[in-house]
């Protein structure tokens, strides 16, 4: 049989490494595909730096709609970016009837319910593993391998670029903006980083995860979305000494009626093996009620890894393109007709327990003030840590850590808190999850 032909829009980081390893490892993938998988056709802005990845390979064009439009193609592979070419590239590449295999975890999260409803309606597929963790196979194991769970709650280190400035900042001490060059430097990083640091992508991935885990829509706008901007070093060290290490999480979680979906900052217990994770690797734990938890490790960003997962979809795609699309695997795990409206929750009605760092004047009565203050909205505390302020004499930090309680209630407390005059200077408020 001939090979199945691929057509590739945008080759950088991810394309060109697509582009080797399925040649590399050719034959390797033919017999697993039972047919081969050919890149016919590349299209880059700078036609000679495509030229001189392909060879004579495949042809080039700096037109990416040329791809979309060539009858010859069976496959498009979109390693663009962005949400407004990428979506018009994937729904003419629908609307003529091609499968689509993407990284992009920006569409998918805000366009998702477009292009799925497109795709089912060719009757073609939309394979986005590498959309998610990179090269590691969270999505085939959260679709397929954990299909006998109710899903409780799934949470990941989704982003290599902040876990990689998180991990330099803790152990070399080095400074915010040098580890950000880095890791742009070494490709992890988003085209435009203030997604990475701002935690825009892991809220796209948290998202498209907590369609798959829950069966309901993509919904990124519901997201609560904080970055890592704004994280001091004095919190890190803090956490260390109360056994904690602070990493950025994505997490979805059912909560009562609703779904929790959030990054932010999280205290993490030193103990668990998601907060060893280091440099720019990925780690993500789903919790299933048969399984319990299960963890998943790898590199999450990077050429050759995300394109693992980009030829993986390749293979899957060639394997079932024949298939009655019945018999597939729905794009989002749950039947199109069976996804449910649960509501994603206000960030007010989300359950943490809570890290707090209150600069404070030293004088009698002023934590009992506070721990009163706590008490008053029966939040109780867990741990209480006193340290000389390097703010400077007379002055104290106060840092707390509670049990779970409902954000609303500790905005409260914050609000009463922050308005006494002992209280110096910004509280910061850092959510803490046991992950257990
Ligand atoms: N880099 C990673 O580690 C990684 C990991 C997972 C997912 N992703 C996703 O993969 C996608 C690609 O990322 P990347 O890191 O390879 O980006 P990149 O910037 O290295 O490559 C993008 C390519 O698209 C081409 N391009 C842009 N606009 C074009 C146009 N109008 N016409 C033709 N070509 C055009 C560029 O020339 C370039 O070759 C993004 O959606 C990204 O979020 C990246
Ligand atoms: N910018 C992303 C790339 C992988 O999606 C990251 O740092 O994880
Ligand atoms: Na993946």
């Amino acid at each position: 049989m001939n090979p199945i032909q691929v057509g590739l829009l945008g080759i950088g980081t991810v394309g060109s490494g697509t582009f080797e390893v399925l040649r590399r490892n050719q034959e390797e993938i033919r017999r697993r595909a039972g047919r081969g998988i050919q890149i016919v056709a590349v299209s880059r802005r700078d036609t000679a730096a495509a030229q001189r990845i392909v060879g004579d390979a495949a042809t080039v064009h700096a037109d990416p709609f040329e791809i979309v439009r060539n009858p010859a193609i069976d496959i498009v592979v979109e390693l663009i970016g962005g949400t407004t070419l990428a979506r018009e590239l994937v729904l003419e590449a629908i609307q003529r009837g091609k499968h689509v295999v993407t990284a992009n975890k920006a569409l998918l999260a805000v366009h998702g319910s477009e292009i799925f409803a497109a795709a089912r309606a060719q009757g073609v597929i939309v394979a986005f593993e590498a959309a998610v963790a990179g090269g590691i196979p969270i999505i085939k194991a959260l679709r397929e391998g954990l299909s006998a769970n109710r899903i409780e709650w799934v949470a990941g280190i989704i982003n290599g670029t902040t876990n990689f400035i998180l991990s330099e900042m803790r152990s070399k001490g080095l400074d915010f903006g040098v580890v950000l060059q880095e890791a742009q430097r070494l490709g992890y990083a988003e085209a435009d980083p203030t997604f990475d640091i701002e935690g825009v992508d892991a809220a796209h991935k948290a998202t498209i995860m907590s369609a798959i885990a829950f069966g309901v829509p993509v919904q990124f706008d519901k997201a609560h979305v904080e970055g890592i901007t704004a994280l001091q070093a004095v919190d890190i060290r803090y956490a260390e000494q109360l056994g904690y290490r602070i990493k950025l999480l994505g997490i979805t979680k059912r909560r009562g009626h609703g779904i929790e979906l959030r990054v932010h900052p999280t205290l993490i217990p030193a103990t668990r093996l998601i907060a060893n994770v280091e440099g720019a690797m990925n780690a993500v734990v789903v919790h299933g009620d048969a399984v319990g938890s299960t963890l998943y490790y790898g590199k999450g960003a990077g050429s050759e890894p995300t394109a693992s997962a980009v030829i993986a979809d390749l293979v899957d795609v060639t394997r079932l393109h024949t298939a009655d699309p019945e018999q597939r695997v729905p794009h989002l795990a749950f039947q199109p007709g069976e996804l449910h409206d649960t509501p994603v929750l206000p960030i007010s009605e989300v359950v943490t327990a809570f890290y707090l760092r209150l600069v404070v004047a030293d004088k009698a009565g002023v934590l009992a003030r506070i721990t009163g203050i706590l008490a008053e909205h029966d939040i109780s505390i867990d741990a209480v840590l006193q340290r000389e302020s390097a703010e400077g004499e007379k002055q104290t930090d106060l840092i707390i850590l509670t049990h779970n309680t409902v954000e609303g209630r500790m905005s409260a407390a914050l609000a009463q808190m922050q308005a006494l005059p002992t209280v110096l200077a910004p509280i910061v408020k850092i959510r803490k999850e046991e992950l257990n």
